[in-house]
């Protein structure tokens, strides 16, 4: 990595109360790519993520974005420096409907004619969502509901787009569909993406570079390609392909890594 990074972190330590759920945790994206996140339940993903968007305060460490820094910053500031996060568990606003959801995703924007030209370039990506768009958000199917997450974090316009396990709970079918988008906006619309997720073998596919996280640590990184090969990461994908709470077991009970 020679460029200079888009977003640097260093050393960030985050806590809940007195429970350390980031321990040291230093990584860095290059502008336009896709960077994944892996790691199984309770590693710490969603934390590093929150504490990049402002919602905890890091306890240590940086983190730069464009050269500046925003740790500590608060969530409106860092979406406005152009950082969007997009929750799990499609975190949508269900009595709202699918536009009202969308235009709440440019809620930091004043240029409008701009927010309506972005509205149109939503609807391209995901033409349901335009067919559903008086349609409570609620009343969308899972998928749905996701693919409209996605859409209202793209109405701020972001530089870098923070994912958090978009495949969770969808059918194979649907992560496809929604996994090639993801890939599509990155090489088309130049957003760069940190993209959290459990599903190693989906998120290998589409990243550029790979993190593997665990107990608030990492403990691998490297190429996503080569990620991809490494038995560690295949004996995980493998497992969990075939039997989720296996293969989440025995990523956990992992000890050492190469
Ligand atoms: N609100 C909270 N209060 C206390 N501890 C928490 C809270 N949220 C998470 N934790 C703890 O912090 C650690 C990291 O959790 P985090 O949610 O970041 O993991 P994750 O890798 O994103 O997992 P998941 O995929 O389940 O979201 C875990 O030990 C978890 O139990």
């Amino acid at each position: 990595m020679h460029s200079p990074s888009l977003l640097k972190i260093d050393n960030l330590e985050s806590f809940y109360g007195p429970i350390m759920a980031i321990r040291g945790v230093s990584l860095q994206v290059q502008e336009g790519q896709i960077v994944t996140v892996l790691g199984a339940n309770g590693a710490g993903k969603t934390t590093l993520l929150k504490t990049i968007s402002g919602v905890m305060d890091p306890e240590k460490g940086t983190v730069h974005f464009n050269g500046k820094a925003i740790e500590g910053s608060a969530p409106d500031a860092v979406v406005r420096d152009g950082i969007v996060h997009v929750p799990e568990g499609r975190e949508i606003f269900p009595i709202l409907t699918v536009e009202e959801n969308l235009r709440m995703g440019a809620y930091t924007r004043s240029d409008h004619a701009e927010i309506e030209k972005d509205l149109e370039l939503v609807y391209q990506y995901f033409p349901i969502l335009k067919e559903r768009r008086q349609q409570e958000a609620g009343t969308l199917s899972g998928g749905q509901q996701q693919m409209l997450a996605i859409g209202r974090g793209l109405m701020a316009r972001p530089k870098i787009m923070l994912l958090d396990e978009p495949s969770l709970g969808l059918s194979p079918l649907l992560v496809k569909e929604i996994f090639a988008i993801i890939s599509r906006l990155n090489r088309e619309q130049n957003v760069t993406m940190i993209l959290v997720e459990q599903n190693a073998k989906v998120a290998l596919d589409v990243a550029h570079y790979g993190y593997v996280m665990e107990l608030g640590r990492i403990v691998m990184s490297g190429d996503a390609k080569k990620l991809a090969q490494s038995k560690d990461i295949q004996e995980f994908y493998l497992g969990a392909h075939q039997e989720t709470q296996r293969g989440q077991r025995r990523w956990k009970q992992r000890k050492t890594w190469r």
